[in-house]
């Protein structure tokens, strides 16, 4: 039985002091509810806050993306090292914000994923399809590209890495983030089960204990119903994790 994951992307919002209030709220909203796991992606800025408040409460931190070299001179960059230094346990990969606005690739998400697996951070890919491929029928095809690009890249080493460190897989549909259009819960099951399927044709145990979260305008009142679909191991939450009661909400549901 696959435990429940919910993640909050906090994207480019925040700031000291309303950070200490969201983190504080979510610590006591989510200290009964211990039958799923729960983590914030944080800008990177505010790991450090992030872990001074969150060290030692069940609530885990990540950061939203990375970048694939240990170190060297790649200004603005951070390594995956640096991500696990200030505590990360998960990191975001592939958001569909950083393949469309900062033209990052199938193949340059692979390589983030490797590098955050030896690097010790459970990697949780994003992958899903715009609003004209799924128009045009291409959503298998879509998914199909950015996961094969994943199982291509991992040597059979680091495949066993990832499983032992829980990756996880988001089905983000792109015409669902930050728009209010939410994938019904039998669209989403349709993709994760595919998800699923694609992950089995390289390892079939894999395939039955990775968590695939669904994220795209999850709400409170949408939640439970998506999490009640049998591929739906959670969500990954925009918008909606900025409102410390409406995330508590979502975790709820995710119990
Ligand atoms: O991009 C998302 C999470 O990574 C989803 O964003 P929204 O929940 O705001 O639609």
């Amino acid at each position: 039985m696959r435990r429940n994951l919910v993640v909050g992307n906090w994207k480019m919002h925040g700031d000291i002091h309303s950070n200490e209030t969201l983190l504080n709220t979510l610590i006591t909203g989510l200290s009964d509810y211990k039958s799923a796991d729960y983590v914030v992606c944080v800008p990177n800025p505010y790991l450090h806050q992030t872990r001074s408040l969150l060290e030692n409460t069940g609530i885990a931190w990540g950061g939203q993306n990375v970048n694939q070299f240990e170190e060297g001179a790649f200004t603005g960059a951070v390594s995956p090292h640096m991500l696990t230094d200030l505590g990360c346990t998960y990191v975001l990969l592939g958001h569909s914000e950083r393949r469309v606005l900062f033209h990052e690739t199938n193949l340059s998400a692979a390589a983030r994923f490797d590098a955050s697996i030896k690097a010790n951070l459970t990697p949780i890919l994003c992958v899903g399809e715009t609003l004209a491929e799924h128009d045009a029928g291409l959503t298998e095809v879509i998914v199909a590209s950015q996961m094969d690009a994943v199982m291509a890249t991992l040597n059979d080493e680091n495949f066993a890495k990832a499983m032992e460190l829980n990756m996880v897989f988001a089905y983000e549909p792109v015409w669902a983030v930050g728009t209010g259009k939410t994938a019904t819960p039998e669209q989403a099951q349709e993709v994760h089960q595919f998800i699923r399927q694609r992950i089995a044709r390289r390892n079939a145990e894999a395939a039955s204990k990775v968590r695939i979260i669904y994220g795209g305008s999850v709400k409170a009142q949408n939640a439970a119903k998506l999490f009640s679909m049998p591929d739906v191991d959670g969500g990954l939450v925009g918008g909606a994790s900025l409102n410390a009661e409406e995330f508590i909400a979502i975790c709820k549901a995710a119990n």
